[in-house]
């Protein structure tokens, strides 16, 4: 099996979100896969799908040369839901008409459902208004033949448009964000009852179909898997074991910016639960060397996305030369570090694993997991039976403790950093808290504060303590710790951390703050 015959294509015209479409497929247990609009020709004449939906863009229909759907997927009678832009291209390519809007609609917008429309079975009905979620400056001035409108805003009088016969649907509004609380709904109707699809694909499909792609891509190659201990890699290697077992192997690089007892944790849990071949690489001394004197985030980063790689053909070569690289990248990680589809989605931060690896690679990469969320491969991790220590662990980005030093990293300030995270762990542990908390660390600042200790004058570090609530690290919030808890814990590391005379904490949500401070 390469993929299920019952699947739906996401035709990407560049979106920020079209990875939340697919996601929301596969909640409506529908297989999916995302094609950009430049290749969407192919991977619909290869999969066949039983529906196609059209992403949001950034660009503009009445801009010279801006994305147009392929004219085999309209000649093929294949059911097709448009949104935002997808509806705009879809009104133009058959007929209609788009106009620049004299003001744009952002965030959230109110509709008003003038009409019965097979998207609104069991959720709208005709006459009632409801809240969705709007991002356009462009509307549809004239529908296309053969469509009726079924939904009007105050700033698209045609927010949702239909054609029965033809079995296409169009929203002005994102339905695929949870800022549409209904949207969901709405995408397993075009699924379900419009393409007639019954949503029992699960993790399990998944995980063969996956397997099935891991074998064809690499063949007899070997694979050298980066291991971090987290829950992505953990998942990404047994998942690449089941597919090509011994020509694997796992290498976890310790670049001393781990928390404290963390390399000989990843690497004994590891190696109790699995018969994978796993190498420890010690390289401190390279990446305290590469990063001494440097302050910038993004310098930072790129190093430290260069020097794994270097590690990793390194290792490649001792067990004979590697083909391929894999690595337990998500999606987070991608759209965070590139512009997707040539897009002008902006670079926030260069995620080691993706925007910060060098331009050259000799090693093809295997990512069997870059299209999912966390929560996705936590299931997908107990699909595979993976134990619950590595499941459920926190997030650790590749580039560790460096990027919760701002400023200049050294051996020093890791040091004083791996005492204070260690005793805000242990007390996120020993208060229950650790798996209500999606991600919690501490951060060393560049900033130095007045204190009074022992009667005696200090002059030391500031730490910020962060604890954030998420689903997928896209969005986050802070942490409300419960009211004792913050005090203690500052106290306990002002009087155990040398290095440190005052504690802060981190309220700030994403957006508008990233998770990590850099
Ligand atoms: N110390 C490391 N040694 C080897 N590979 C690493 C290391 N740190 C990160 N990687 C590679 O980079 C990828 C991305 O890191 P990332 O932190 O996003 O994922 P993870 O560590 O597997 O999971 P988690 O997000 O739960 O920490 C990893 O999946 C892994 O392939
Ligand atoms: O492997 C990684 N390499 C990186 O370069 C990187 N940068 C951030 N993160 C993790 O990604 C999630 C979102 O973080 P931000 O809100 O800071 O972008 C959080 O869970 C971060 O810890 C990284 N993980
Ligand atoms: N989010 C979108 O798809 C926006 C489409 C188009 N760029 C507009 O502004 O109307
Ligand atoms: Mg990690």
């Amino acid at each position: 099996m390469t993929h299920p015959t019952d699947s739906i294509l996401i035709v990407d015209f560049g979106s920020q979100v079209t990875q939340l479409i697919a996601r929301r497929v596969r909640e409506a247990g529908v297989y999916s896969e995302i094609a950009p609009f430049t290749t969407a020709e192919a991977a619909f004449a290869r999969m066949a799908p039983k529906g196609v939906i059209l992403s949001g863009s950034p660009a503009s229909v009445l801009d010279e040369g801006s994305p147009r759907i392929p004219q085999a997927i309209l000649d093929s009678g294949v059911p097709i839901m448009g949104i935002c832009y997808g509806q705009q291209v879809l009104m133009q390519q058959l007929g209609g008409n788009v106009t620049l809007g004299e003001s744009g609609e952002f965030g959230h917008a109110v509709i008003e459902i003038t009409d019965d429309c097979v998207l609104f079975d069991g959720v709208w009905k005709t006459g009632e208004k409801h809240t969705v979620w709007m991002s356009h400056g462009d509307k549809v001035s004239a529908l296309a033949p053969g469509f009726r409108p079924v939904a009007v805003s105050p700033g698209s009088p045609i927010a949702v448009v239909a054609d029965d016969s033809r079995k296409y649907y169009a929203t002005q509004f994102h339905m695929e964000v949870a800022h549409t609380p209904d949207g969901a709904k709405l995408i397993a109707n075009f699924a379900r009852h419009v393409c007639g699809l019954t949503g029992d694909w699960t993790m399990a499909e998944f995980r063969a179909a996956k397997v099935a792609q891991i074998r064809a891509q690499v063949g007899s190659g070997r694979v050298i898997c980066g291991l971090s201990g987290g829950v992505d890699s953990a998942v990404a290697a047994v998942l690449i074991h089941e597919a090509i077992g011994e020509q694997l192997t796992c290498v976890f690089v310790d670049h001393g910016l781990m928390r404290t007892g963390e390399a000989e944790q990843v690497v004994s849990l590891f190696r109790n639960s699995y018969n994978i071949p796993l190498v420890h690489v010690n390289a401190e001394e390279t990446f305290l060397a590469g990063l001494a004197g440097e302050t910038d985030p993004e310098k930072k980063r790129k190093f430290i996305g260069g020097a794994f790689i270097d590690l990793f053909e390194e290792e490649a070569r001792k067990v004979g030369g590697a083909d391929f690289l894999a690595q337990g990248t998500l999606y987070p990680d991608v759209i965070e570090s590139v512009s997707f589809t040539g897009g002008p989605s902006v670079t926030i931060k260069s995620h080691h694993n993706v925007g910060g690896l060098p331009e050259r690679m000799n090693m093809q990469l295997v990512e069997p997991l870059r299209e999912l969320f966390k929560d996705e491969v936590r299931a997908l991790g107990m699909e595979l039976g993976l134990p619950q220590a590595f499941v459920g662990r926190h997030p650790f980005p590749g580039p560790g403790l460096a990027i919760r030093i701002p400023g200049e990293v050294t051996k020093e300030r890791c040091d004083i950093l791996r005492k204070a995270d260690a005793i805000y762990l242990e007390e996120i542990r020993a208060a229950g808290l650790y798996d209500t908390i999606w991600q919690a660390f501490a951060v060393l600042l560049p900033v130095r504060s007045v204190g009074v200790m022992g009667d005696g004058r200090t002059y030391d570090n500031v730490l910020a303590l962060r604890a954030v609530t998420s689903t997928d690290g896209m969005t986050a919030e802070a942490f409300q710790f419960p009211g004792d808890f913050l005090p203690r814990v500052a106290t306990r590391i002002v009087n155990e951390v040398k290095g440190i005379n005052r504690v802060t904490y981190d309220y700030t949500s994403k957006p508008p703050g990233t998770i990590e401070w850099e």
